[in-house]
């Protein structure tokens, strides 16, 4: 997808790597950040692993809202975690996690780096982080307007006549209010907590922002505040990874949704596709999205499998009711989705007692070529042709 006069993205171009191209962004430029084949592994005692993250891949272009979601522990903060080089010792990572930077000199594999470089160039200044439980990232000892000050002068480098200033503006980013500025953490409701760490990740203006869970614990109207203001953090070219229960947020200011499924990545794709139509395709993201008490509020039947143990083949085929013995196989991610048996345009039509003349005869077997289906569903980039424009 690379533009001509631009150098092809770093590691191939393929469906998880690119993005719709917005004002601000660089069109077929390079990613901000490349992941590649992320696993973390976590090795306990007995011998025991946890397969926590599998074969990840997906690229974030600048100005790009990446939202990531899937049930409780189905992977998505150990892999922002593993991007920061915040893991527990026993996590064995690998992969590839290439940030760009100003420069080609300043691309930095972040799975490769070294604590000392992570933690004096990376976290805070090229990745920002709103951690899934801020009230365990907050000094306990030291009100919010201490720990912000800090963190102003650490990162911005302001002058002691202008810190208190600047600390309140950075209060205010996150809709953090002015009065409990002085309060300490345990005086802090969740929400206020979930603020202060927000109005911290945004201080040092960060090229990446790593967004675990910001609006748990927030009523409607401060979620779409808050991540309307991680969004317009996109708006110099930024790139937002936000992890989300919240698909309503995630609706809102996504532009391309990744759902991730027993540590993969079962499908990635458009979020105007992914919330609109032809709405998802694989049916565990289907069936997450029918879960919705605004859609058909029908929970996903069974439970995710245990990390520690997971079945051969795709994970989600004991749940799932279109599996077959082709499932026995792991699945690739290919046109965006990793399913032997994406749902179709067809299916969609029968679900909803529509008959679409237009659409090609798919069965949603692989290899089916239809608009939706695994061979030539979709472009590179996860956006898709209008029905009838492809050869
Ligand atoms: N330090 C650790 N040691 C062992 N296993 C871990 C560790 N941290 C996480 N895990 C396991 O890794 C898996 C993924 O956890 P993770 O926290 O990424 O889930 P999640 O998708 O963020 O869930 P949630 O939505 O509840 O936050 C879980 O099975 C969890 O038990
Ligand atoms: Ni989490």
């Amino acid at each position: 997808m690379a533009g001509e006069d631009q150098p092809p993205p770093p590691i191939g171009a393929d469906a998880v790597s690119q993005a719709p191209q917005k004002d601000g962004g660089s069109p077929g430029g390079r990613p901000l950040l490349s992941v590649r084949e992320l696993s973390v592994r976590f090795r306990m005692s007995g011998g025991r692993e946890i397969a926590a993250v599998s074969d990840v891949s997906f690229d974030l272009a600048p100005g790009e809202c990446l939202a990531l979601v899937g049930e409780s522990g189905c992977g998505k903060s150990v892999l922002a975690s593993a991007l920061l080089g915040l893991l527990p010792r026993n996590a064995y990572v690998s992969g590839r996690a290439l940030l760009s930077g100003p420069g080609a000199r300043d691309a930095l594999d972040l799975l490769a780096a070294d604590e000392a470089t992570l933690a004096r160039t990376v976290r805070g200044r090229r990745v920002g982080l709103v951690p899934q439980s801020p009230a365990a990232h907050l000094t306990p000892v030291r009100t919010v307007r201490s720990q912000l000050a800090e963190t102003v002068r650490e990162l911005t480098g302001r002058k002691r006549g202008e810190l208190a200033e600047a600390t309140l503006a950075a209060a205010g980013r996150a809709a953090f209010p002015a009065d409990h500025l002085d309060r300490y953490p345990h005086q802090l409701s969740g929400g206020l907590a979930q603020r202060a760490a927000t109005a911290l990740a945004l201080v040092g203006d960060a090229p990446l922002l790593l967004a675990d869970e910001p609006t748990t614990g927030l009523d409607r109207d401060l979620v779409e505040r808050t991540v309307d203001e991680l969004r317009a953090h996109t708006e110099d070219g930024c790139g937002l990874l936000i992890i989300t229960h919240d698909l309503a947020a995630a609706e809102r200011i996504a532009d391309r949704v990744a759902v991730m499924y027993a540590g993969r990545v079962a499908e990635l794709t458009a979020a105007a596709d992914f919330f609109g139509s032809p709405g998802p395709r694989h049916p565990y993201a289907r069936g997450l999205l029918d879960a919705l008490p605004e859609r058909a509020f029908a929970p996903i039947p069974g439970m995710p499998p245990e990390l520690g143990d997971l079945p051969e083949g795709c994970a989600f085929a004991p749940r799932c009711a279109r599996a077959s013995d082709a499932c026995a196989t792991v699945p690739a991610l290919t046109g965006g989705v990793a399913c032997h048996h994406p749902v179709t345009a067809t299916d969609t039509a029968q679900e909803s007692g529509h008959d679409i003349a237009t659409a090609p005869d798919t069965d949603g077997t692989p290899g089916a070529a239809g608009p939706y289906g695994t061979a030539g569903g979709d472009d590179a980039d996860g956006t898709r042709q209008p029905e009838g424009s492809r050869a």
